[in-house]
């Protein structure tokens, strides 16, 4: 089964303000695009991934995501992420009704091709399902295979209403790395002793001194 992702993705200038205390406003934008970029690059080298859609109004992050291979959709309802993704979902089903779409947080910086499979085969098996985040309190993917609405409940909380929706909740070992999102600097260093990609390590290198360019077990194909 080939998936295709909706990813959002909101303006660089107002992104991960929950990173203030690690990264100033004038790194925030950069350092959002680059959790973005290697999001976006490794979903879209994962074999059971078709195509990326990303969702934003940001010219910038419309052109770089472009430029790796995504397609973007105009975030037209301005309604906040929710609004955003079921906008999205809604877009790739007009073209093919029956194709599989899964919702994937664009600051997943540390996130490994091999891993995304393995969540998407899970998710496969369930008509609608989800992956909580690492901290346990959020979400970082939602699938829908078929034709269902995605329903997506993103936000404060979003574990627990996700489980509330009905959606299953996938229960699985070794996928650290599409469970890592970043949102304060702690996850920023837990994504970067994972291993992040290029474009993360960069903008890290540049705010906090060297990164190693792979993580334990290093990242390419595992
Ligand atoms: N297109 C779109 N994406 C959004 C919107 N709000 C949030 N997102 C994206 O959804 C994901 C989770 O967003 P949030 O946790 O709300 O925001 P954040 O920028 O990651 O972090 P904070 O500013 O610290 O809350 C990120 O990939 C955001 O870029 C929106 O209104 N439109
Ligand atoms: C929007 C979510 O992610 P974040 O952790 O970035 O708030 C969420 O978990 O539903």
């Amino acid at each position: 089964m080939l998936w295709t992702l909706v990813v959002p993705v909101k303006p660089l200038a107002r992104a991960k303000s929950r990173l203030s205390d690690t990264a100033d406003e004038r790194v925030r934008p950069g350092l959002a695009l680059a959790f973005a970029q290697d999001t976006v690059a490794a979903a879209l080298a994962c074999p059971a991934v078709a195509d990326v859609a990303v969702v934003t109004d940001d010219p910038r992050a419309g052109r770089e995501l472009a430029a790796l291979g995504a397609g973007v959709v105009p975030d037209e309802p301005g309604g906040g992420l929710n609004a955003a993704l079921a906008h999205a979902a809604a877009a790739v089903r007009a073209s093919r009704p029956e194709s599989p779409v899964a919702a994937l947080n664009a600051d997943l910086p540390a996130l490994r091709p091999m891993e995304l499979t393995r969540v998407l085969k899970a998710a496969a098996q369930f008509p609608r399902a989800f992956l909580p985040d690492a901290a346990g309190i959020g979400t970082t993917l939602l699938a829908v295979a078929g034709n269902r609405e995605l329903n997506p409940a993103f936000g404060t909380d979003s574990r627990a209403r996700h489980r509330a929706s009905g959606a299953v909740e996938l229960h699985l070992d070794a996928v650290d790395s599409v469970r890592q999102d970043v949102d304060t600097g702690d996850d920023l260093r837990a994504a970067l002793a994972l291993g992040v990609g290029p474009h993360t390590a960069g903008a890290a290198a540049r705010l906090l001194g060297p990164v190693p360019p792979l993580g334990p077990a290093g990242r390419r194909g595992a």
